[in-house]
């Protein structure tokens, strides 16, 4: 028998999938097909008439053909559900979901209950269910309390737990909950739609399946943004090699540690190939895992509030922006430095003689000689150090830190 294929959903696909698995995206039972999604775009329908507002897909890779079943797995490779692929169009693939028997952990797990358990715990007579994605004012509670003692209602309080602010929104209802006497909390992995009417009827019709009679929607939260230094940040040099990267990057961290404030990890590129990523050759697949490790590496930094420096050559634009994504995931800013010293200027420089080496063909796929150098079109600095020195470098990557508020 041929192996299931198994894939890693991101982290809104998982989201709807566990409020598929759950009952809470009720009468879904999978993923929609694409006479579904038009139906939904075009009239807020499925196609077979039933009210729906939002289209709920999910990406497969193209190997994975209708037919055939996918596990579905977490980043942490708990298998949460089989896939059975109906249809393919493009990127999409629908078909229905059924739950395996996947741990439940996470923050606030035991609060993430299906709708069915729910149900059956609510008194009798009218709920009234609030959703919220941020704190409740006092104001607020008052109403919430007010419309529910008007509708005579029981109060549920559904927090719509998506990314990093989920647990905050969590422990923002139990808050809520203890003001409000006999209200109970339920966890709900509901990500924000951009569109707020779409966001608004999903929010409805996932309150209803839980029990809900009455709706609330709770405000939107209001998002202040630390200021950027207090904000994790990482600095991402790319360029050819000898352009200057390292040079610059060391220059960088030996600044900031010299004026305080912030803390600093500066990702070396040896460091980084001769630990983190050991035994990946030059291949544009291990040049990619490399860049993603470091990425990963330099988010978590970030995620804490640090400082991550990072100086790989990173000649893929594609995995540059995804080494963005990962930063900006989790709240940090991320700065691009190209360094566009010429190809002409590196390899006069050949500190480590490695270009003569790369022109008499000893080490291929070697950058910017036999192997490809994508031009950023988004970096935030990009600075040609032919001619320069390299306090003047270091200096115009300060001035970028200084003038963006990361650093005082
Ligand atoms: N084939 C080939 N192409 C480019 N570079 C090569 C190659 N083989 C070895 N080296 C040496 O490895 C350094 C680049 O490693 P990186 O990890 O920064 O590369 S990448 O981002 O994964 O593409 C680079 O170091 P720097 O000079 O510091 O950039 C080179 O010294
Ligand atoms: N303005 C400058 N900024 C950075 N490096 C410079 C500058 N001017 C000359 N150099 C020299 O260029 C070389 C760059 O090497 P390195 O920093 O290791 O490059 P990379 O990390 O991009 O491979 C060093 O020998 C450095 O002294």
């Amino acid at each position: 028998m041929e192996a299931m294929s198994e894939w890693t959903p991101d982290a809104r696909e998982l989201a709807d999938l566990e409020l598929l698995l759950s009952g809470a995206f009720a009468p879904l039972t999978g993923f929609l097909t694409s006479a579904d999604v038009d139906e939904v775009v075009a009239h807020g329908r499925l196609a077979d008439g039933t009210s729906w507002p939002d289209p709920i897909t999910i990406a497969l890779p193209e190997s994975i053909q209708p037919g055939e079943q996918v596990t579905l797995r977490d980043p942490e490779g708990a298998s949460v559900a089989v896939m059975t692929v109906r249809e393919r169009d493009g990127h999409h693939a629908a078909g229905p979901v059924e739950a395996l028997d996947a741990p439940a952990y996470g923050p606030f797990a035991r609060l993430r209950r299906t709708p069915e358990d729910v149900r059956k715990e609510l008194p009798d007579g009218e709920t009234l269910a609030v959703t919220m994605r941020g704190p409740l004012d006092s104001p607020t509670l008052d109403d919430i309390a007010a419309t529910a003692e008007e509708l005579e209602a029981g109060i549920l309080l559904l927090p719509l737990v998506f990314g990093e602010s989920g647990p905050a929104v969590v422990r923002a209802a139990l808050k809520a909950s203890a003001a409000l006497p006999g209200s109970s909390v339920v966890a709900v992995p509901l990500a924000p739609r951009e569109d707020p009417e779409i966001d608004l009827e999903l929010r409805e019709h996932v309150a209803r399946n839980y029990g809900a009679t009455e709706h609330y929607a709770g405000p939107a939260p209001v998002v202040i943004p630390g200021p950027p230094h207090r904000r994790g940040l990482v600095v991402f040099f790319t360029g050819l090699s000898g352009s200057g990267k390292s040079t610059i990057a060391r220059g960088l961290r030996d600044a900031l540690l010299e004026r305080g404030g912030r803390t600093v990890t500066y990702l070396d590129g040896d460091v980084v190939r001769r630990l983190l990523s050991a035994g990946l050759t030059f291949s544009r697949e291990d040049r990619d895992h490399n860049i993603r490790r470091i990425g990963f590496v330099a988010a978590e930094v970030a995620r804490h509030g640090g400082l991550a420096i990072c100086a790989p050559i990173a000649p893929y634009a594609e995995t540059r922006d995804e080494v963005r994504a990962m930063a900006e995931e989790v709240g940090a800013d991320f700065l691009l430095v190209h360094i566009s010293t010429p190809l002409e200027e590196c390899e006069r420089r050949d500190r480590k003689g490695l270009y003569a080496k790369a022109r008499a063909g000893l080490i291929p796929e070697f950058t910017g000689v036999s192997d490809p150098y994508e031009e950023p079109e988004d970096a935030e600095l990009t600075l040609d150090t032919t001619g320069m020195t390299v306090d003047r470098a270091v200096s115009a990557v300060l001035n970028l830190l200084t003038s963006g508020g990361w650093i005082r």
